[in-house]
């Protein structure tokens, strides 16, 4: 059996005790982005995601489409099981890799190749699969000798180039994508789409939060229209860039 992914009128919502004030709803009511804020009583809160149902198998390739605020980056969040729902069920099968936070894991005081270790078993791989992978990554980030010096000599694109060769050499089930991702000066980056590209039709699902239609028509089948965290539309992935583009809302 392939991946799947099956979630079930799953809602989140963010407490914001801080926030607690009787004027904040009259001076956010009339903004069209974001989640719905809420207050019960003097509690504001904000809800992200209300009542979404999915249901995603292999060959599946998903655009996330929506304003700012809609929900994409919480319904991505949700999937990797970096937060989890307040309301609903979720089930994954198969295995995730996300490329929200690649940089998540690193250790500064570490080398580059210790680096390597440390962040694909943060990610769930043995060490079969990281030596399968090991070279490769070295090559790929072209970081010669400043493989072997602590990351905290690297400059930022170099701890990028790092971080995105690491996080793209491993073929996971399910992939998660918050906006394309690059890396590097301008010869890398070409490079880095392609790598990119090619993890993408390797992998079983494919879920992409963009505000890119060029390239999410490009990469994804399917696309899902969030807005205050519902669920608008879905579809093919041109009828939804098209409903998103003609619908006022
Ligand atoms: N940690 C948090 N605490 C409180 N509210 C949050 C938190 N994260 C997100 N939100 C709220 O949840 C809603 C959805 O945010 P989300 O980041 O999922 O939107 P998005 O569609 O990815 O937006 P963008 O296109 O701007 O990246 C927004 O109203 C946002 O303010």
């Amino acid at each position: 059996m392939g991946p799947s992914i099956k979630m079930e009128n799953v809602g989140v919502h963010f407490d914001l005790p801080q926030a607690r004030s009787q004027g904040i709803m009259n001076s956010f009511k009339t903004v069209a982005l974001g989640g719905v804020i809420t207050q019960q009583k003097r509690r504001v809160g904000i809800s992200a995601l209300d009542n979404v149902s999915l249901n995603l198998k292999t060959g599946d390739r998903v655009a996330l489409i929506g304003h700012n605020g809609a929900g994409k980056t919480t319904l991505l969040r949700i999937l990797a099981g970096i937060i989890p729902p307040t309301s609903g069920k979720i089930r994954v099968e198969g295995r995730i890799s996300s490329l929200i936070s690649i940089q998540l894991g690193l250790n500064n005081h570490a080398t580059g190749r210790d680096n390597i270790r440390l962040r694909a078993r943060y990610m769930g791989f043995n060490e079969e699969e990281i030596d399968q992978q090991f070279a490769d990554i070295i090559e790929f980030s072209n970081l010669n000798d400043f493989i072997d010096l602590p990351m905290r000599s690297y400059s930022s694109g170099m701890r990028l180039r790092l971080a995105f060769a690491i996080a793209t050499a491993f073929r996971p089930d399910i992939l998660i994508l918050d906006e394309w991702l690059s890396a590097g000066d301008e010869n890398f980056q070409k490079k880095a789409s392609q790598r990119l590209g090619s993890l993408i039709d390797r992998t079983g699902i494919f879920i992409f939060a963009s505000h890119n239609s060029q390239v999410q028509a490009r990469t994804c089948n399917k696309g899902i229209v969030l807005r205050r965290g519902k669920i608008l539309f879905r579809g093919d992935i041109d009828e939804a860039i098209k409903f998103n583009r003609t619908t006022e809302y």
